[in-house]
């Protein structure tokens, strides 16, 4: 591994191995076994997984439940040894772990505060510096001076966050933790991840919550089952990951295999959206007349589904029925949608998403939200979708995904889905704060100084 200066973290060829024993006693058995007999199973949590975080980075770790996250952070921050492989980190680790990991639940907050301190490589005096900081941020009053494990769920978070993010880390390592703080509390954690992140500090979270993976994170690491998946782009990484809750993940692995330059590098790792193999759905409309033929389509977009059905056209109209993707804001347009059926499918659900070039879904719907009348389908039939709407989006660009699913046995089961396939530029003339205009009708009402009459202004 090289002592290169310009990584915070490195992690290289990482597996560890859990031994599973189907009965307790097996565990003694093996110990006393005097033929040296295995009576254990080997379980990967994590095999051979390699990956760097640059310094000042902010990478996240996202993958399904159990694909080793928590235990690769764990070994990163030192409380659990990997089996082998090689983890160098350079810098002081702060680290928000599962909830208690490095508090002592007999000792008060203040006496957690200064022992986590002590461990981090601060003297009493620098604690007695940050103390007021932790202890404001934490807002837990009173309680500071009572043995944690009284604490409430939430409050205990409050006062790890505030120990773990005023401690001024060089590395800030946070596990899921801030999901289980209330709304308020959570956005100041961002409020202040945001400030410590400008000041250089690098940050690997794990999380669930895939709108924080967009937009906090610079890059992301996608595990599952214990392998390293891919890393890249937030926006591309949580399309793979949504990929892989909705099975297809022998599609995914194609596509990977594809993307042979996709795994390892840092460089290349951002750049995976170009690596994207192009499907077939070019040689699929030879025959003119299509719609997406004359609009600007990305030859970029993921696709995947199990086959049974096939968007074979789309487009966007504006009011004045031209094709295009290009949309003004303020008018009604519509997304049309062809879809092919190559199997009987009882209830299929059409669906589209609007998404900024971040990859975060800003809206979106489908037939089944919308209540839309959807009838069985066959193989050989075809339906025509269309969703007709107001663009309330501000000006700018966007990216139009669509996709045809349903739900067989109970499972939700993608038919066809086209990531990012067009993209939607929108014209404003008048731009509002956020995402969305709320088309606010105003009422203005000047008094002047010294009248009793009043003067409206509507806009
Ligand atoms: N002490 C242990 N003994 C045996 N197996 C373990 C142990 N700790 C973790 N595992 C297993 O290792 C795998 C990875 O666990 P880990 O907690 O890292 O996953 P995760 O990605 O953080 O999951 P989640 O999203 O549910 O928190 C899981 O299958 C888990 O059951």
């Amino acid at each position: 591994m090289s002592s290169n200066n310009e990584y915070a973290i490195q992690v290289q060829d990482v597996s560890k191995i859990y031994k599973l024993y189907d009965k307790p006693i097996d565990r003694l058995k093996e110990s006393l076994s005097l033929t040296h007999k295995n009576y254990h199973k080997d379980f990967f949590a994590l095999s051979d997984i390699s990956f760097n975080v640059k310094k000042g980075e902010t990478v996240g770790i996202i993958g399904t439940n159990g694909s080793g996250k928590s235990t690769i952070l764990k070994i990163i921050t030192g409380v659990l040894t990997p089996t082998s492989g090689q983890v160098r980190v350079s810098g002081v680790i702060s680290a928000l772990l599962e909830l208690g990991a490095g508090f002592n639940m007999d000792y008060t907050g203040i006496e957690n505060i200064y022992m986590n301190g002590t461990m981090m490589g601060f003297s009493k005096k620098q604690m007695d510096e940050k103390l007021p900081d932790i202890l404001e941020f934490a807002d837990i009053g009173d309680f500071v001076y009572q043995p944690v494990k009284t604490y409430s769920s939430g409050m205990f978070v409050r006062l790890a966050f505030a120990l773990s993010i005023n401690v001024e880390p060089e590395i800030l390592i946070v596990d899921e933790a801030l999901s289980v703080g209330d709304v308020f509390f959570q956005s100041k954690c961002y409020r202040r991840m945001e400030e410590i992140r400008k000041n250089g500090t690098t940050i690997l979270m794990v999380t669930h919550d895939m709108g924080s993976v967009i937009k906090y994170c610079d890059r992301v690491v996608l595990l599952n089952k214990g392998h390293y998946v891919a890393e890249g782009a937030p926006g591309k990484m949580v399309d793979l990951y949504k990929k892989i809750l909705a099975n297809q993940m022998d599609d995914l692995e194609e596509e990977l295999l594809e993307m042979n330059d996709f795994s390892g590098g840092m460089d290349n790792g951002a750049e995976t959206k170009d690596n994207v193999p192009e499907k077939n759905i070019e040689e699929k409309t030879v025959h003119s007349g299509l719609m997406k033929d004359k609009i600007t389509i990305n030859p970029n977009r993921t696709e995947y589904g199990n086959g049974k059905a096939e968007i074979y056209d789309l487009g966007m109209f504006d009011e004045r029925g031209n094709l295009t993707n290009l949309l003004l804001k303020g008018e009604y347009f519509t997304i049309k949608e062809k879809i092919r059926f190559h199997d009987s499918i009882q209830a299929p659900i059409f669906t589209y998403t609007i998404k900024d070039k971040k990859g975060a879904d800003l809206t979106g719907t489908n037939t089944m939200f919308e209540g839309a009348e959807i009838r069985p389908v066959k193989n050989g039939d075809e339906y025509e979708v269309n969703f007709r709407q107001k663009m309330t989006l501000q000006g700018g660009e966007y990216l139009l995904s669509m996709s045809c699913t349903g739900f067989e046995q109970g499972e939700h089961t993608v038919y066809h889905r086209l990531y990012d396939v067009a993209n939607i530029t929108v014209i404003s003339n008048k731009n509002t704060v956020g995402v969305y205009d709320m088309e606010s009708e105003v009422e203005a009402v000047l008094k002047p100084a010294g009248s009793g009459n009043s003067e409206t202004g509507n806009a």
